[in-house]
């Protein structure tokens, strides 16, 4: 069983134990269960505190049990909570560390709670696609106000015991302590609690009734499609209007729904994928990441700048190079100014601020580095200065140092061979702007050595990255998807359809953005020159026609004011422009084609399942290692909605033998991936 029993005088201690989280899975469910009937058949035994291991009381529920008969066997949760509130002896929970989820609600369930200040407490089911199915949408909003238990619930994120003690009229926590939670639990139990009052939360009414309606807008307008935080909003406005018991089993049918739905079951496995890519399969047993106290960034421009700050962020300390001390002081002054903007939304305070710049090294002299662990190249895309910055870096980093380039297009094999140790050399991708984007692909070249790789992946997950090891190849993993996602875009422009028809489309399936206002935010300038080089190095490459006319007409997006949409002057919303209504028109008069109609369910196939295509020939070739990579990859850096699983996930939900022939209907001359043949032929699923 996962838990542990003792007793220290007429206290008895139930700890849960179960590593790593203290999950509630059925073990741990009867562990509780039998420990509480052994401390209330001791006659010695006044009180019972539960706790937890210190780090965690419990991260709530076992995700990994959803699904199996042991999530629905008995002592469910529910069971465990009302075991609890039902016993003779009060019951004090004793939180220290993470207490969220299903742990949140079974702290409920006792008659006390005694918190650490510094104890994270959460009710983060809905990222998960879910409410709570424990009591948490009846319990919270009768010990908070209604506004604070709904924005918690709906929004999934956490809150430390001191914060919320700090509440007025709060009636969460009976205690919060700065000490030892379980001493300060045990000396409440022994010297507070009233003999036989054993209060329940179940009992207490709803206070207040604040209005939800501006919350009710705000989920609604950010929804996309995306069910739980609503359905989680309707049962805390229950609470207020039903029997306890009923909002028990409003809860419990909401909450039976949804884990059997696309959803949750897209989230859960988001979840556990962001896990799965850290590990790395096939590295040797005794693999060991270097240690990485020291980092150095070449290049102190918009990306050297981000990835910098991830280090200072995690207290590390780093040196940035650059060529002169022009751009050096442009780059440490928007450095500066980024950190000062989170003081002045409050976000960071003066003093963490300049801790943070305390770390930070400026240079222009390579000799600066030497006593580096790990340098990282983020400067400009091109080959040769790639070479003279790694002709450097290898003169003068100490040996077992690490030579990282940030690069997005060129070929880390290549750059490794640059230098004479191409073992150490490693790509680590960030994306744009890199202090915010939480994904870094870590680009494994032939000759990377196996502590190397997994010493970036884990410098990646200290600096609170999702990293995901990816293969040698054109765009690695993302980008050379998202090279096929813009190209089915065009061919659907090209064969009639609007921007704003296809971006409605993909915004409707629960993106954030479709390709046309993405590409009007980003800037049209740069891919324009991009593609006039590639039409000049290769003049039998397909023209992006209608792309280039806008640009030839100036309309590089929101910076020049016009672009694939109008825009009014200093706003950002997209307005249907007449001007590309026109461009369009033009295109296929001179063309001599008809303008093709498209429903969005077929638009956003054609976008999604190129995706997918794409993400198949990667996975075949090996530059993914598993096809839940792919879907981290385009979770974490490229959009994709959450609450859809991925790419890959989305198409195993849809069918592969669908999207097989969907492929084949929409071009006729392209075959479909031979692996997502081979996988609908068989019926299986690429996850
Ligand atoms: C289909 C029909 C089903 C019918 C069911 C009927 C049953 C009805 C009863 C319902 C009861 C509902 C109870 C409750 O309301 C529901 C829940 O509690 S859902 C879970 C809510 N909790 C969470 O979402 C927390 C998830 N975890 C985290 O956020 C983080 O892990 C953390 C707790 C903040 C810790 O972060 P880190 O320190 O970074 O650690 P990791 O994230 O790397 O995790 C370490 C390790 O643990 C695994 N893990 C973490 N949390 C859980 C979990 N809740 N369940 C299972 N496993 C978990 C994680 O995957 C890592 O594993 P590893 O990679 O090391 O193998």
């Amino acid at each position: 069983m996962s838990t542990q029993y003792s007793v220290a005088g007429s206290v008895a201690i139930i700890r849960l134990d179960n590593p790593p989280v203290n999950g509630l899975g059925l073990s741990t469910r009867q562990g509780i269960l039998r420990d509480l009937t052994r401390a209330l058949d001791a006659p010695e035994v006044e009180s019972i505190v539960l706790t937890g291991n210190g780090k965690f009381f419990s991260a709530g529920a076992d995700i990994s049990e959803f699904g199996t008969s042991k999530s629905s066997t008995e002592p469910s949760l529910r069971t465990v909570i009302e075991a609890l509130e039902d016993s003779t002896k009060p019951v004090v929970a004793a939180l220290e560390g993470t207490c969220f989820g299903g742990g949140l609600e079974l702290a409920l369930g006792a008659h006390y709670r005694v918190a650490a200040k510094s104890a994270k407490v959460g009710l983060p089911e809905v990222k998960l696609g879910l409410v709570p199915g424990a009591g948490g949408t009846q319990r919270l909003p009768r010990v908070l106000k209604v506004r604070t238990a709904a924005d918690m619930i709906t929004g999934g994120s956490p809150r430390t015991a001191g914060a919320l003690a700090a509440e007025p009229g709060q009636r969460l926590f009976d205690r919060v302590v700065d000490s030892d939670t379980v001493i300060a639990a045990m000396q409440f139990a022994d010297e507070t609690v009233p003999s036989g009052k054993r209060p329940r939360i179940r009992d207490l009414e709803v206070a207040g009734s604040e209005d939800l309606g501006a919350l009710r807008a705000q989920l609604t307008k950010r929804s996309r499609g995306f069910a739980a935080p609503l359905v989680a909003l309707d049962l805390v406005e229950k609470a207020r209007s039903v029997s306890f018991a009923e909002g028990l089993d409003a809860e419990h049918t909401a909450f039976l729904q949804l884990v059997g739905g696309d959803q949750s079951a897209a989230l859960r496995h988001a979840f556990f994928a962001e896990r799965t890519a850290r590990k790395i399969p096939g590295l040797a047993a005794d693999t060991a990441a270097r240690p990485v106290q020291k980092v150095a960034v070449v290049g102190a421009g918009t990306m050297g700048g981000g990835i910098a700050m991830n280090f200072l962020n995690a207290g590390i300390p780093v040196t940035v190079l650059e060529t002169a001390q022009e751009p050096l002081d442009r780059g440490l002054a928007t450095i500066r100014r980024n950190y000062q903007a989170q003081v002045d939304k409050g976000k960071l305070t003066p003093e963490a601020m300049e801790t943070r710049m305390g770390l930070l090294r400026p240079t222009v002299d390579y000799a600066d580095l030497a006593d580096c662990d790990l340098a990282i190249e983020a400067v400009f895309e091109d080959m040769d200065v790639k070479r003279a910055v790694f002709t450097n870096l290898d003169q003068v980093l100490k040996p077992g140092a690490i030579l990282a380039s940030n690069t997005s297009t060129l070929d880390v094999d290549t750059i490794a061979e640059f230098t004479s140790r191409p073992a150490d050399v490693v790509g680590m991708h960030f994306f744009s702007p890199a202090n915010v984007m939480t994904l870094l692909e870590i680009v494994r070249a032939d000759k990377t050595a196996d502590e190397v790789l997994a010493t970036a992946s884990d410098v990646g997950q200290r600096i609170g990255k999702v990293t995901v090891v990816s293969g040698v190849c054109d765009g690695f993993i993302g980008n050379r998807m998202l090279a096929r996602y813009r190209r089915a875009a065009n061919v659907l422009l090209e064969a009639g359809a609007s921007p704003e028809q296809i971006d409605s489309a993909i915004e409707g399936f629960g993106y954030a953005m479709g390709p046309f206002r993405v590409g009007d935010l980003a800037g049209g300038d740069i891919g324009w020159a991009i593609r006039k080089r590639r039409y000049a190095e290769n003049p039998d490459m397909p023209r992006d026609e209608i792309s280039d006319r806008l640009c030839e007409m100036g309309r590089f997006g929101q910076k020049a004011g016009a672009g694939w949409y109008d825009y009014e002057p200093g706003r950002r919303n997209a307005i249907p422009s007449p001007v590309v209504a026109e461009v369009l028109e033009a295109y296929h008069r001179e063309k001599g084609t008809r303008r093709q109609e498209f429903s969005p369910e077929e638009i956003v196939q054609r976008l999604v399942f190129a995706l997918v295509d794409e993400g198949a020939r990667i996975l075949d070739e090996g530059i993914a290692l598993r096809a839940s990579d792919i879907d981290v990859v385009y979770l974490a850096g490229y959009g994709f909605p959450r609450h859809r699983g991925g790419p890959m996930f989305y198409a195993d939900t849809v069918g592969l033998a669908t999207v097989e022939d969907a492929l084949r209907t929409f071009d006729a001359g392209i075959e479909p991936a031979p692996l997502l043949t081979r996988l609908a032929k068989e019926g299986k699923t690429f996850n």
